[in-house]
């Protein structure tokens, strides 16, 4: 990983005759530092995305208590979307909501028996105009991270002299992305251990970790705190840049480039200030197949292995919000 600002891909770029150029931009981005900025997205408007965002989270706690997860509210029956509140005693201080698809399921069959299907519960608000007004969003909004994950992917993939669709082909049918709203309220009083990390004694808002799908596209507005992890352990702030969104690399895509592609630890410090962040997790369809590989490589055959239990036992093994998921082996591919 390099000590240079981190690289910027402008989208606008890929549909002029920039685009073979670009694709081997995306794809150096890819290999040294695993972290960079995408602009020129069609229709992010992130003064937009703040107003919406700040609106889900100044809503009262009982409406947002109203769509958590069972394990924080034992009264609603939902599992996997929903909100999440904060956890004090956690590594990571942070409340959040959490959106699947919004378009129609080509089967439509699996919004009843696989968690990652489960539908998007929406708060019960009396102002309909407004709960209206934030879906529309929240549906426009995913459709457009969606499309530049699609973009970069193909990028990628062309990039590295692979057909243009080996990667996004993954996606189809019905993807398992989540649209991520968070909250980080600073830490104040009792500071317990686990809020500090342990390489550095930084505070924490969000714990070191990586994440786990093909790309993740965030918006951190203009709070700084994000930093990522050198190769030599050493930690680097990722400045906020104004209309762009920050992306890096999740556990699957750095498997599928046979590990060349690296899934860069990073972390969230705390500030004192109350902190937004909007994570798209790009993810592809429940039973894709993870020992897929971009290029041909010398590896022995894999067995196939699918994306949606793989998901599952690392979220469970490695994020306090989703510990008390059921296994996947209680789930139907
Ligand atoms: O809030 C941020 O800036 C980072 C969030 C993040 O890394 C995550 O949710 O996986
Ligand atoms: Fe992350």
């Amino acid at each position: 990983m390099s000590c240079d600002p981190l690289p910027v891909i402008d989208l606008r770029q890929a549909a002029g005759p920039g685009r073979a150029q670009l694709a081997s931009r995306l794809v150096a981005a890819l290999q040294t530092d695993g972290f960079f900025y995408v602009e020129g997205i069609d229709g992010y408007d992130e003064h937009e995305l703040m107003t919406y965002t700040r609106w889900f989270f100044e809503l009262p706690d009982s409406v947002k208590m109203g769509i958590a997860r069972s394990n924080f509210n034992p009264a609603t029956n939902i599992r996997y979307r929903g909100y999440f509140p904060v956890d004090k005693t956690n590594a990571s201080h942070k409340e959040g909501y959490e959106l699947g698809s919004l378009e129609p399921l080509v089967d439509p069959e699996k919004h009843s028996h696989n968690l990652f299907y489960e539908p998007t519960p929406w708060p019960e608000v009396t102002d309909r105009k407004q709960l209206d007004a934030f879906k529309e969003f929240s549906v426009r909004f995913y459709g457009l991270m969606t499309a530049a994950g699609m973009t970069l992917l193909e990028l990628a993939a062309e990039g590295c002299g692979a057909p243009s669709d080996k990667l996004v082909n993954l996606f189809r049918p019905d993807p398992v992305s989540t649209l991520r709203y968070l909250h980080y309220p600073p830490r104040q009083g009792d500071i317990p251990a686990s809020a500090r990390d342990p390489t550095d004694g930084a505070l924490l808002l969000c714990g070191a970790h990586n994440d786990s799908g093909f790309l993740t596209l965030l918006s951190t507005f203009e709070y700084e705190g994000l930093e990522l992890q050198r190769a030599d352990g050493s930690w680097m702030p990722v400045p906020c840049r104004s209309g762009a969104v920050v992306v890096n690399i999740g556990d699957m895509l750095s498997t599928i480039s046979g590990g060349r592609w690296k899934a860069t630890h990073h972390r969230v410090i705390d500030h004192g200030v109350d902190r937004y962040s909007v994570p798209f997790f790009l993810e592809p369809t429940y039973s894709a197949n993870m020992s897929v590989r971009l290029q041909d490589s010398q590896e022995a055959p894999r067995e196939p292995v699918s994306y949606g239990p793989w998901a599952l036992t690392k979220m469970i093994n490695d994020y306090y919000e989703f510990r008390d998921l059921p296994y996947p082996q209680s789930l139907v591919a």
